[in-house]
């Protein structure tokens, strides 16, 4: 499953938005991972359902008339803090449990409310631009460091006339999730010496800030909008390529007034009603909520988990099914699935994320929007429902 870490400083939001975004409703309870530990759980990201286009909405548990949610897997990884490449704050550890991500949400205390150290401050004390490189820079020098230790084996390896310097990398850096074309991909992108022992610091430096652009991409989370100033913001979307503004105070209210009945609204919605009783205090902090919503379009939570897994991981949604007519699988239930494949994915690749047995069985698949056979060069699209014919189905 897709992996989304948020890292930040103390302080950020970062927890707030873990429980929003995993808010466990009925659906998302029975996954396997729910429950395996407090800060690893299922997220989802939003997408138009197919059913769209049929005569009437689908009755799966993850499609709310039509607004279909995804599962991507979420991490909330504990506050980073200055130095944490070094190991302070447990930082060695925390920046590990990052390697399990495909993406990373820095979530920033976009009202300056948090200081360089996260701690808590007078809002608008503390400039939170001086934030937006903090994580990459962390996690590039940790990078470094990882590289600089384990030199020698590389060095060795180099003595041997079969040696390939992108093999040797690759070994070195699979665990932070680096394959053989990740690492070929950065060495193009650099210059450096083909003699591993004539690697200066500034050479591993380079690698490692390719490596890390390459399998652990960022976008912005600019958290607590709702106290942010205007100015500050705008500076902060200019600091990054996509910087998402969001509330997760906000969402996490919203999530927890659908929970008790008294609020209807779908994740990512750009706005909510009250449908339930509720006191005057409650019902004026929800209308704050309203009015950053209307500024910003939303909350936020949704727009990052979506802006992640689709604009800066390029993936689309593909859903399978048995009955090519119907959009059904062998039980009669419609649109069972959905599945996030990178973009330029093709049916056999959406049959190996379907089973290793039906990849292995193979056959065919056919469109279910055209009705007609399509052949493994036909690059799926967002939204495709594709019957894949197998032996194996
Ligand atoms: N005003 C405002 N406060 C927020 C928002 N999101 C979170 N907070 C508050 O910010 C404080 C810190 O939030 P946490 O979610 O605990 O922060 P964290 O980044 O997980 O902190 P660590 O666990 O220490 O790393 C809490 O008091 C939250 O209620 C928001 O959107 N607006």
């Amino acid at each position: 499953m897709l992996s989304l870490a948020l890292a930040g400083k103390p302080n950020a939001g970062k927890s707030t938005f873990y429980t929003a975004a995993t808010r466990a409703d009925v659906d998302v309870a029975n996954y396997p991972f729910t429950t395996i530990d407090a800060n690893r759980g299922v997220a989802t990201v939003r997408t138009d359902c197919p059913c769209l286009e049929l005569e009437e909405r689908c009755e799966n548990d993850r499609c709310h008339d039509g607004v279909r949610y995804v599962p991507i897997e979420l991490y909330d990884v504990a506050g980073l803090v200055p130095g944490a490449h070094e190991g302070r704050g447990l930082g060695n550890q925390f920046l590990d449990e990052l390697t399990n991500a495909d993406a990373i949400l820095n979530v920033l205390d976009a009202s300056g409310s948090t200081d360089e150290e996260g701690e808590p401050v007078e809002p608008g004390s503390h400039d939170p631009v001086e934030d937006v490189e903090f994580i990459e820079q962390e996690m590039n020098q940790w990078l470094t460091g990882i590289l600089d230790r384990n030199w020698e084996s590389v060095e060795r390896k180099s003595r041997s006339p079969d040696f390939d310097i992108n093999d040797a990398l690759t070994d070195l850096l699979t665990g932070f999730g680096a394959t053989t074309a990740d690492v070929a991909a950065c060495l193009r992108d650099i210059e450096y010496p083909e003699d591993p022992i004539q690697w200066e610091d500034s050479d591993k430096e380079a690698l490692a800030a390719a490596v890390r652009a390459q399998t652990k991409p960022i976008i912005l989370v600019a958290n607590k909008v709702d106290i942010a100033d205007d100015e500050t913001l705008e500076r902060l979307q200019e600091a990054a390529e996509i910087v998402i503004p969001a509330t997760a105070d906000g969402e996490l209210a919203l999530r927890r007034g659908v929970e008790a009945g008294v609020v209807d609204y779908n994740p990512g919605d750009e706005d909510f009603e009250i449908v339930g009783d509720i006191s005057d205090e409650q019902a004026a902090g929800l209308e704050q909520i309203r009015d950053v919503m209307a500024e910003y379009g939303g909350t936020g939570v949704q727009t990052a988990l979506n802006a992640a897994v689709f604009d800066l991981l390029d993936h689309i949604t593909a859903f399978p099914v048995q009955n090519e007519t119907k959009w059904t699988d062998a039980q009669g239930n419609v649109l069972p699935d959905a599945f996030l494949l990178p973009e330029g994915s093709t049916p056999t690749d959406l049959a190996a994320a379907v089973h290793t047995d039906i990849a292995e069985g193979y056959l065919h698949a056919v469109n279910g929007k055209t009705k007609r056979r399509i052949s493994d060069s036909y690059e799926l699209e967002d939204g495709d429902v594709i019957k894949i014919v197998s032996t194996a189905s």
